[in-house]
């Protein structure tokens, strides 16, 4: 490799904001360039890894827990040292944090990392336009990520007036006069932003941390509570394929505490049966075709949520399982919310 390290770019942003959307066009879209990816999900299943397989040679993937606390600067590096080494040719390296993470600690995790070949490449902060005041509203801390972000990302403008877009344009560069504000549909941005990356000077991690406080003052930490606390994730699977009327039912009056739901579900109605990844964010919901190929119909589903009734959550999926035959037009319930 190169004598140049490789910038490690972290990825953040609240639940459903657009992190993987980005990933994956940046992976679509490499000009050339080789990224090695570490990902991490809230749920036992890591649906965003399965959501990113095939379109990286270098990945490696944590589920089950937070990254920004559920490992140390030493489980760190041994993620770090799978992907940048002597030989290792990559250009940038990016971590996806879960949607509970806190940029705060990620950034700690890389400043700190003994790896020789890899620098501090910033902080890329998504945001959903369409939730970030309520998010705000229910978590203030959101409002210190965005001050701590080098590169701001406004994604899903296409769902919010001109004069909401001002709006939240103003309140982010109140935030931060520092970091550039990309405004995006579907986490699209020249990936030339990240990937020139080596050629820039290297961006300090938040304007009021110095370094030495963001990889010592854990007492700081102690005194606000992370993100994640009091969030619970739920992971169900199912040989069966779903009825997708009472699926669609399920997402459309969630059981309370219900922010986030995401993963592959499998229904079958009459002779017919389809796959898909289902995705929804708040009251928002998207079915696309599940597009792995040759992979086997399964449902693999990922529900978070703030102070949830885990079992509640689970019986209603379960009472998603005929156990009778279901009529060909219960298939209807799913087109409404198909893409294509
Ligand atoms: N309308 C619209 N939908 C978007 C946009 N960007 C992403 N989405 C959808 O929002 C949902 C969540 O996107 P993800 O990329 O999975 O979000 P994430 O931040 O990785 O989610 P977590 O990892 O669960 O925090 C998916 O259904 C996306 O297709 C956008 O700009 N506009």
């Amino acid at each position: 490799m190169s004598s140049t390290r490789i910038p490690v770019v972290i990825v953040a942003g609240f639940l459903g904001s657009g992190k993987t959307t980005l990933l994956n066009h940046l992976l679509r879209n490499t000009r050339g360039a080789r990224i090695g990816v570490i990902v991490n999900d809230f749920g036992s299943v890591n649906i965003d890894s399965m959501m990113v397989a095939g379109q990286v040679d270098s990945m490696v993937s944590l589920s089950n827990g937070c990254l920004c606390c559920a490992v140390d600067v030493s489980d760190m590096d041994t993620m770090l040292d799978k992907l940048a080494h002597r030989s290792s040719d990559l250009d940038v390296i990016v971590v996806e944090a879960s949607g509970l993470a806190e940029p705060r600690n990620m950034i700690r995790l890389v400043t700190g990392s003994a790896n020789e070949y890899i620098t501090y490449g910033g902080l890329v902060l998504v945001i959903d336009a369409v939730e970030f005041d309520d998010a705000c509203a229910r978590h203030p801390e959101l409002e210190q990520h965005v001050a701590l972000a080098d590169l701001l990302l406004l994604n899903k403008i296409d769902r919010i007036d001109a004069d909401a877009h001002d709006d939240l344009l103003g309140r982010l560069c109140a935030l931060n006069r520092r970091a550039a504000v990309v405004s995006t549909e579907h986490s699209r941005m020249d990936p030339g932003l990240l990937f020139d990356i080596p050629d820039r000077p290297e961006p300090q991690p938040g304007e009021q941390l110095t370094l030495d406080r963001l990889l010592y003052d854990d007492e700081h930490d102690c005194d606000h509570g992370h993100l994640h606390d009091g969030y619970d994730a739920v992971t169900f699977a199912a040989a069966k394929p779903l009825h997708p009327r009472l699926f669609v039912d399920f997402l459309e009056t969630q059981p309370a505490g219900v922010f986030r739901i995401k993963g592959y579900v499998h229904v079958a109605a009459g002779l017919r049966s389809r796959a898909y990844l289902v995705h929804t964010v708040g009251d928002h919901i998207r079915f696309e075709p599940d597009r792995r190929g040759e992979a086997p119909a399964t449902t693999e589903l990922v529900v978070i949520g703030a102070d949830l009734d885990t079992e509640a959550v689970r019986e209603r999926l379960e009472g998603c399982i005929p156990t009778e035959p279901v009529s060909a037009d219960a298939m209807y319930a799913v087109h409404r919310f198909t893409s294509r």
